[in-house]
C-alpha cells in the first residue's frame, strides 16, 4: 500500500528582470477601482487618515526638539535670573501631547477603516467569483487547471485588493513622511538624506526578488494544495466516513496528506531561509547607516554645528526616515505580491466562456420532435469518440429507451440533447430547429431530465423537490403534485416537519434518506417540469423496489402522452415498454426497433433481455 503521493513537477524559478517586475503592477488600477466601487467613502477617508499619519510623525518629531531648545533656554533663564524660569516649556509639551493623542485617534480610525473595507470586498469579491462560476459551463468544471484557478482566487485574491489599497497607504504615508523628514534633514545636510533613503535599497530589491519567489511556489503548489483540501474532505466528511471507516481507509489517506506536506515543505524551508537571511544581512546596511549619521550629527553638536535640541531632531528624523524608507519600499514589494497573486483572481474572471447562444423560443416545425444528425462527441482532453454515427428521431408522443454496457455512452446522448456539451460533429435538432440557436432558458423549459449522480441538496424536502423549476421553487402546492407522480409523497408525509423537514446531516435537525427515497425525491424534481414536453430518466429506479418501479412507469406513461419520454436502464422489464429501442455499443447504436423487432432479430437485445430474465426465473 503506498502512502506516497505521486511526485511534484519541478519548481520554476520567476523572471527577475525589471520589465518583468513593472509588469506585474498592471492590476493595481483595477483593483483600486474595485475597492473604489466598494465603498468610496471609507476609501476617501482612508486616503484623509493616511496623509494625517504621514504628517504627524515629523510634527511630533519637530514639537520635541523645540521642548528641548526651550528647557535649554529656560536653563539659562532661569540661572540669569537667579528664579526658575519656565518660559515656552509647558506649551511645546501640551502641544506635543495633543499631537500624539490625535496620532492615536487616527489610527484607531485607519483600522476600523480598514476592518469595514475588508468586510465589505471579500463579500463582493467572492459574489464576483461566484456569478462568474455560474457562466462557467461543465467542461470548464471538468478541467482541473480551471479548479487551480478558482482555488487560488478563493483563497488568497479576495484579500489582495484591500491589502494593495493599504499598502498603497502606507506607501503614500512613507511618501508624504519623508518628504516632511527630508525637509528637515535637508537642513543638517544632503548628503544625510542621500544616505537616508540609499540605504534601504537593497533590502528592497532582495524582498521582491523572494515575493515573486513565494508566489511561484504559491501557484506550483496548489494543484497538490488541493489534493489536501480534497484529502482533508474525504478523512473528515459525513458522505465518506462511512467507506473510509469500513475499509480502514483513514491511515492510508492521512499518510498521503501527510506525503503531501513532506513534499511542499522542503521547498518552503528553502524559501523562508533564504528570505530571512537576506533579510538580516541586508538589513545590517540599514543599522550601519543610522550609526554612521548618529557619529555625524553628535560630532555637529559637539563642534557648536547644531544646537542640543536639533540633534535631538535630526537623530529622531533619521531613524524615523528610516523605517519610513523600509516600510515605504516594503509597500512597493508588498504591492508587487500582491499583483501577482490578484493575476490569478484575473485570470480566473477572465476565463473566456462560449459567446452568446441563440435566441429562439420556437422551432419551425413543432410537432418534429427531437432528431440527431450524425452526431459524435468526444470528451475534451479524450482521444477516443464517446458517441459516434448517431442518426436517431424521436416525435412528440413517443417514448425511447436506451439501453447498452457500462461506459457505452448513454448518459453522454443525453448531456448532448440537454446541451450541457455541444457535439463535435452533427447537430441536434428541436422542433426542427439546431439545440445551438435555441435560447438556453426557452429550451430548458422544455426538457425534464434526472441524472442518475442527481444532486442531494442539504435542504428542505420541498426545495430538494423544488429544484426540478426554480420558477416554482417554494411553491408547496406543486411540490405536492410532483412527489405524487415521483412516488415520494407517502414517505414524505411520513417526516417530522413533511415537506418543510431539512435533509442532510450538515444542519440542525438533518434527516437522511435512503436511496430509494432520494431516488423518489430526484424523480419528483423531474416532475416538477409541468411544462416540459420532453422528460429524460437516466437510471431514475434504479434503487427502487419492483413495486414503486412499476407505478413510476404507470404514472410516467399516463403523463407522457403527447410528449418525449426518454429513458436510460439496465432493467428490460422496463425498457420493453418502449416505443423505440436503441442499443448503443462503444459509442454506436448497433441495434434498433421495439422489444418485438429487437427479439426477433436475436442481437444483442435479446441475449440481454434473455439474460436478465433467466435471473427472475
Ligand atoms: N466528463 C467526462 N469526461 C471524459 N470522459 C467521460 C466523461 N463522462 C464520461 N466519459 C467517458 O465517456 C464514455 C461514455 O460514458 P457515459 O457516461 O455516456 O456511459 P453510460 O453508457 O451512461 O454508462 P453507465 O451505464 O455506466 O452509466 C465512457 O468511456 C466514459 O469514460
Amino acid at each position: 500500500m503506498s502512502l506516497r503521493p505521486p511526485p511534484l513537477p519541478k519548481l520554476q524559478r520567476p523572471d527577475t528582470g525589471l520589465s518583468g517586475f513593472l509588469r506585474v503592477f498592471r492590476y493595481t488600477p483595477r483593483a483600486l477601482r474595485l475597492v473604489w466601487e466598494t465603498s468610496p467613502f471609507l476609501l476617501i477617508a482612508l486616503g484623509l487618515l493616511t496623509l494625517a499619519s504621514g504628517l504627524l510623525p515629523a510634527a511630533v518629531a519637530y514639537v520635541g526638539a523645540r521642548i528641548v531648545d526651550a528647557v535649554v533656554a529656560a536653563i539659562a533663564a532661569s540661572k540669569a535670573a537667579g528664579t526658575p524660569v519656565y518660559g515656552e516649556v509647558l506649551r511645546w509639551v501640551l502641544i506635543e501631547g495633543l499631537l500624539v493623542a490625535i496620532t492615536a485617534g487616527v489610527s484607531r480610525a485607519t483600522s476600523l477603516s480598514q476592518a469595514l473595507l475588508r468586510i465589505q470586498l471579500g463579500q463582493r469579491i467572492n459574489v464576483m467569483i461566484l456569478e462568474k462560476a455560474l457562466t462557467l459551463e461543465l467542461t470548464h468544471f471538468e478541467d482541473s487547471e480551471l479548479y487551480d484557478k478558482l482555488t487560488r482566487a478563493r483563497r488568497e485574491a479576495s484579500v489582495r485588493p484591500l491589502s494593495l489599497v493599504m499598502r498603497s497607504a502606507t506607501l503614500m504615508q512613507s511618501a508624504v513622511a519623508l518628504l516632511s523628514y527630508g525637509a528637515l534633514l535637508t537642513q543638517f545636510s544632503p548628503w544625510a538624506v542621500a544616505v537616508l533613503l540609499l540605504a534601504g535599497v537593497p533590502a528592497f530589491i532582495a524582498e521582491a526578488k523572494f515575493s515573486g519567489e513565494a508566489f511561484q511556489l504559491f501557484r506550483w503548489r496548489s494543484p497538490a494544495s488541493r489534493m489536501q483540501m480534497y484529502l482533508e474532505t474525504v478523512i473528515a466528511r459525513e458522505d465518506h466516513a462511512k467507506e473510509v471507516q469500513l475499509f480502514g481507509l483513514g491511515p492510508m489517506l492521512l499518510g498521503r496528506y501527510k506525503g503531501i506536506f513532506d513534499q511542499l515543505y522542503g521547498e518552503e524551508r528553502r524559501l523562508v531561509i533564504r528570505r530571512d537571511g537576506w533579510g538580516f544581512g541586508l538589513g545590517l546596511i540599514g543599522v550601519l547607516a543610522f550609526y554612521g549619521a548618529y557619529a555625524w550629527v553628535a560630532l555637529a553638536t559637539i563642534a557648536g554645528r547644531i544646537t542640543l535640541g536639533a540633534m535631538t531632531l535630526y537623530l529622531n528624523v533619521f531613524r524615523n526616515g528610516q523605517s519610513a524608507v523600509t516600510s515605504g519600499l516594503a509597500a512597493v514589494s508588498g504591492m508587487y505580491e500582491d499583483n501577482l497573486y490578484l493575476s490569478t483572481l484575473y485570470e480566473y474572471l477572465e476565463t473566456p466562456v462560449a459567446p452568446a447562444q441563440g435566441s429562439a423560443t420556437q422551432g419551425p416545425l413543432p410537432q418534429d420532435g427531437v432528431r440527431f444528425e450524425n452526431v459524435a462527441f468526444v470528451y475534451p482532453g479524450s482521444r477516443e469518440p464517446a458517441l459516434q454515427d448517431i442518426t436517431l428521431h424521436i416525435r412528440p408522443g413517443q417514448s425511447l429507451a436506451i439501453v447498452g454496457e457500462n461506459g457505452a455512452g448513454k448518459t453522454t446522448l443525453i448531456k448532448l440533447l440537454t446541451r450541457l456539451y455541444t457535439p463535435t460533429q452533427g447537430r441536434i435538432l428541436l422542433d426542427g430547429l439546431d439545440l445551438q440557436d435555441w435560447d438556453p432558458q426557452a429550451l430548458r423549459a422544455r426538457v425534464g431530465v434526472i441524472f442518475q449522480d442527481f444532486a442531494r441538496y442539504q435542504l428542505l424536502v420541498g426545495e430538494n423537490i423544488g429544484a426540478g423549476d426554480v420558477r416554482h421553487f417554494n411553491d408547496e402546492p406543486r411540490w405536492q403534485q410532483a412527489a405524487e407522480m415521483g412516488m415520494a409523497s407517502a414517505f414524505v408525509k411520513g417526516l417530522p416537519a413533511q415537506y418543510r423537514t431539512q435533509l442532510g446531516k450538515w444542519f440542525r435537525d438533518g434527516r437522511e434518506l435512503s436511496g430509494g427515497q432520494w431516488q423518489k425525491i430526484a424523480l419528483s424534481r423531474a416532475f416538477m417540469r409541468s411544462g416540459a414536453d420532453i422528460l429524460v430518466l437516466d437510471e431514475p429506479t434504479s434503487a427502487m423496489d419492483a413495486g414503486a418501479e412499476a407505478e413510476v412507469f404507470t404514472h410516467f406513461r399516463q403523463l407522457m402522452q403527447s410528449r418525449i419520454a426518454i429513458l436510460i436502464s439496465h432493467r428490460f422489464s422496463t425498457v420493453r415498454m418502449a416505443d423505440q429501442i436503441v442499443v448503443i455499443d462503444k459509442g454506436r447504436i448497433v441495434e434498433r426497433g421495439d422489444h418485438a423487432s429487437l427479439m426477433r432479430e436475436n442481437g444483442i437485445y435479446a441475449q440481454l433481455f434473455s439474460l436478465q430474465a433467466r435471473g427472475y426465473q
